[in-house]
């Protein structure tokens, strides 16, 4: 059998200011798959996200990259989070080439900004290149941080909240952009740190419950059917009992916190 894309082994993190964040946690994740990680404020999620990425080391275990230790960060691995950060000054391809420039990449400028072209395109943003971020709106602006981490061609996708801060209205839009950019290229896997159930249900197929101080998984939740969902299916009677089983789970992740 292939390695897994990552494997954590029985991993705990302590941050310098002595948390202990996260203990005794294990994780297989495979290439392309998506899994959330859902749970309360404290609960580990954001730390788990920084081991995966190779930019917090373990306490103690092993965070394996294809059956190697990880040492340090990943060029492939790219983070969103729940503000866009863009710089204003700067258009939206100069935006989402930044984190090429940041690598050193040897690539001649027309390259970079080629490749930026290419992931805007592929988050449907090709015709607003050369726009500057304040004439973007708030969806648009999610979109161009999505390109920003698509430029990377990331293996892994790491997603820390990302839609929290989005109207709720323009949050299947990004969802459906986000898979449509998966079905076009090679699907990195994606990890979805939240603490919404019905997020974690619409974007998995593989939802693991953190919580306890310090946070280790309570549950997992494995969804057959396709992803991402649209919202109506979180009203089939399949989403409600995922919706009850979750929303149990947190709540005994409360009563350990
Ligand atoms: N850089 C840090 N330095 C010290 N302690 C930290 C740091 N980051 C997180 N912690 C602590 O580690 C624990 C887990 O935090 P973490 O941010 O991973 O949780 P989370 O589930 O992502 O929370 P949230 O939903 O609020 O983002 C908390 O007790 C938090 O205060």
């Amino acid at each position: 059998m292939n390695a897994p894309l990552i494997e954590l082994k029985d991993v705990s993190r302590r941050h310098d200011s002595g948390v202990l964040a996260l203990d005794g946690l294990d994780l297989r994740l495979a290439r392309g798959e998506r899994v959330a990680l859902l749970g309360l404020a404290g609960s580990g999620k954001s730390s788990l996200l920084r081991l995966l990425a190779g930019i917090d080391r373990p306490l103690a275990g092993a965070v394996l990259r294809q059956g190697e230790p990880l040492r340090g960060t990943q060029a492939d691995a790219a983070f969103v989070f729940s503000s866009p950060a863009l710089m204003p000054w700067a258009s939206a391809a100069v935006n989402v080439e930044l984190p090429l420039r940041l690598q050193g990449s040897a690539a001649p400028a027309e390259t970079r900004e080629q490749r930026a072209r290419e992931a805007l395109a592929a988050v449907g943003l090709e015709a607003l290149a050369d726009v500057l971020p304040k004439a973007l709106d708030e969806s648009q602006r999610m979109g161009v941080a999505l390109a920003r981490a698509w430029v990377v061609q990331p293996a892994l996708l790491l997603l820390d909240d990302w839609l929290s801060q989005v109207s709720p209205a323009a949050r299947p839009g990004l969802r459906r952009v986000l898979a449509e950019a998966a079905r076009t290229t090679a699907a990195p896997a994606c990890v979805l740190a939240t603490r919404d159930v019905d997020e974690a249900l619409l974007h998995a197929n593989r939802v693991l419950v953190l919580g306890g101080r310090p946070g280790r998984v309570l549950d997992e939740l494995r969804l057959d059917t396709a992803v991402p969902r649209e919202p109506a299916w979180l009203e089939t009677p399949a989403g409600q009992r995922a919706r009850k089983r979750l929303l149990e789970a947190l709540s005994s992740a409360d009563a350990t916190a």
